[in-house]
């Protein structure tokens, strides 16, 4: 399988301080993987190396089997988009006349700019000046700009993380069209919940340090223990170990028609990954 980014033996440190250790990962053609971690894990450091803003004390990033410092001419730039907290609009422009500039400047049509308005719910604002704007809308107007050209490979550092209930859904439908229509998306996020809702694949990362990599639904399996939560009719709960006693105590509840509902007793991301590294997730 192809895969899009290449990490090997990265570190990054600052001063004495190592915000990023031994990091090895690769992003698969196609997939959305999820780099996750508390407030201060290492997530933005890693973004920016990978995106060339920052370059590493030890080991390679490859973007497309390069590093993306060696890519000199648009045409490659273009491969990819990036969306991070440093905004860059002119604030005294429109959204709309912000985005138009971005479409001038990688020559594309000027109807792209109502897609990406669409993608991110701007439609009806598109005239306001950026000044006027709120964090979470200059959040979307920042991610309507990574989108505009449909890169091969996007990232996507904390794309929701100013935005409420309503557009963090828009959002994520916006972004599940994008990858079944290619793209690849690298998305670091410390909301475990939106990682198990939009990733194939999850890096759990903590102090600099790759804890797990796996599918979600392949860890919630490991760390699973093997337990059913049954409500019964009376609204008592009785909870059975996935076991052959346990099958035989199931049977006999389902005889009696006693079962009002049965849920498998899965982790949540985050309860992995309190787990595995002992800490909280801020
Ligand atoms: N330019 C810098 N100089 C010194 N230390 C830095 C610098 N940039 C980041 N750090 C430190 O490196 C560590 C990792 O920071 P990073 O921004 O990568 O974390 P993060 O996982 O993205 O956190 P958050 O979710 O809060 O954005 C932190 O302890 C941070 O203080």
């Amino acid at each position: 399988m192809e895969n899009v980014i290449e990490v090997k033996g990265l570190a990054k440190y600052f001063s004495n301080f190592k915000a990023v250790e031994d990091v090895n990962f690769q992003v698969r053609k196609g997939e959305i993987f999820g780099f996750l971690g508390p407030s201060g894990s290492g997530k933005t450091t890693t973004i920016k190396i990978l995106t060339g803003q920052l370059d590493p004390t030890e080991g390679e990033a490859l973007v497309f089997g390069e590093k993306v410092s060696n890519f000199k001419n648009p045409n490659e730039r273009k491969r990819f988009g990036v969306l991070t907290d440093n905004s860059g609009l002119y604030s005294r422009l429109s959204i709309f006349e912000n985005l138009k500039l971005y479409c001038e400047l990688y020559d594309l049509p000027i109807s792209k700019v109502d897609e990406a308005l669409n993608f991110v719910n701007l439609t009806e604002a598109r005239k306001k000046k950026i000044s006027e704007l709120s964090k979470g809308m200059i959040q979307r107007v920042v991610l309507a700009r990574a989108i505009l050209h449909e890169p091969e490979l996007l990232f996507l550092d904390e794309p929701t993380s100013a935005l409420d209930p309503v557009n963090t859904l828009h959002i994520y439908n916006g972004l599940r069209a994008l990858n079944e229509k290619g793209t690849t998306i690298f998305l670091t996020t410390h909301d475990m919940q939106e990682a198990d809702t939009l990733c194939d694949r999850v890096a759990f990362l903590n102090e600099g340090k790759i804890q797990l990599l796996d599918k979600p639904s392949e860890l919630k399996k490991q760390f699973s223990d093997g337990t059913m939560t049954i409500e019964l009719t009376n609204n008592e709960t009785v909870i059975l170990k996935r076991d052959e006693a346990g099958a035989d105590k199931m049977f006999q509840l389902m005889k009696e028609n006693r079962i009002s509902t049965v849920h498998s007793n899965e982790p949540s991301l985050g309860d992995i990954f309190v787990k595995v590294t002992g800490g909280e997730l801020i």
